[in-house]
């Protein structure tokens, strides 16, 4: 014990200022890394590793076992390789956030269509999920902003038509050719319907109490992974309304909160044009939460 204390005490008397640099420096580091894989799997299976490697350290340092020594030691580098190739849909998506967070294109772009066409847009589509919703038939449509997604546009067929409820209702519609896989909609224009889209991987919906969020929903999810746009997702067996938007769902809406919710996130979207680049920098590391409440996200 008094060994103990005396190089307690040694430590104490040679920690400079710099040693707390170096401590808080590796601390934020850690820290970033586990918001950024906040509510993923690859936080379960870091936990894992990091217990594995803890236990094997603890049992070789309290017995003499040479060859076990040597061969934790010739194997544990080959995890840094391990860890990249393991990790590769969380790199993607964290790459991606900071490629969206240095998108200046709204800095170029110019909406080639009026505040009142888009609204009018937003109206149809409102419309549509209510009645899609009643009508308990499934739909996926996605909205684009200011990251293009002509490579998802291409997994469908091309329509470009003016989005109205009718037309909605009538792509949506069960049995019918275009009802299945997601509608695009960019600017005024329902560019293409039957899109194929990407499967979320982030695990959120997993830890989702319900047993009713399927492939419909993930491809809502995944989308606004890849992506800056927000989806509208009516489910065919429960008719609730949910929206995807950087990841998150927001589940089980009633019309006012839907309504709110999606006009809420065109409104932000503008906010955030004026936001300065520290502010969205910092933005950068609000990974997502994960609640199953009514009309909360998930
Ligand atoms: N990758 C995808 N991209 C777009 N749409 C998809 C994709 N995968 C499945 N879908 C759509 O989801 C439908 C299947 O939905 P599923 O029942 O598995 O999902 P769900 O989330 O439980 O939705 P619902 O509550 O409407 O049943 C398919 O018929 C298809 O229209």
């Amino acid at each position: 014990m008094a060994q103990f204390l005396n190089d307690l005490s040694f430590l104490i008397q040679r920690f400079g200022w710099t040693d707390l640099l170096d401590i808080v420096l590796v601390g934020a580091v850690f820290f970033i890394v586990l918001m950024f894989l906040r509510d993923t799997e690859a936080l379960v299976l870091l936990r894992g590793v990091f217990f594995i490697i803890v236990l094997l350290a603890l049992f070789t340092s309290l017995i003499e076992l040479p060859a076990f020594s040597w061969l934790i030691r010739t194997v544990l580098p080959a995890l840094v390789f391990a860890i990249p190739v393991i990790f590769a849909p969380e790199i993607r998506r964290t790459l991606e956030r900071v490629g969206r967070a240095g998108n200046i294109s709204f800095l170029i772009r110019t909406r080639n269509i009026t505040e009142k066409q888009f609204l009018e847009t937003l109206d149809a589509i409102i419309k549509a999920s209510g009645r899609l919703s009643e009508r308990h038939h499934g739909a996926l449509i996605v909205i684009q902003r200011n990251q293009g997604l002509s490579e998802y546009v291409n997994t469908g067929v091309s329509l470009n038509a003016q989005v109205t409820p009718e037309l909605l209702l009538q792509i949506f519609y069960p049995n019918t050719p275009l009802h299945d896989g997601a509608v695009i909609i960019v600017n005024d224009r329902l560019v293409a319907a039957s899109c194929v889209m990407p499967l979320s991987s982030s695990g959120v919906l997993n830890r989702s109490l319900e047993h009713t969020l399927g492939l419909r929903h993930r491809a809502a999810l995944g989308i606004t992974e890849v992506s800056d746009a927000v989806a509208v997702v009516v489910s065919e067996e429960t008719g609730s309304i949910s929206i995807a938007q950087d990841g998150k769902i927001f589940h089980r809406l009633n019309m006012e909160r839907f309504q709110h919710t999606l006009l809420a996130f065109f409104q932000a979207t503008d906010l955030k044009r004026e936001k300065s680049l520290t502010a969205r920098l910092l933005s950068l590391f609000t990974a997502g939460k994960g609640v199953d409440k009514e009309g909360d996200e998930l």
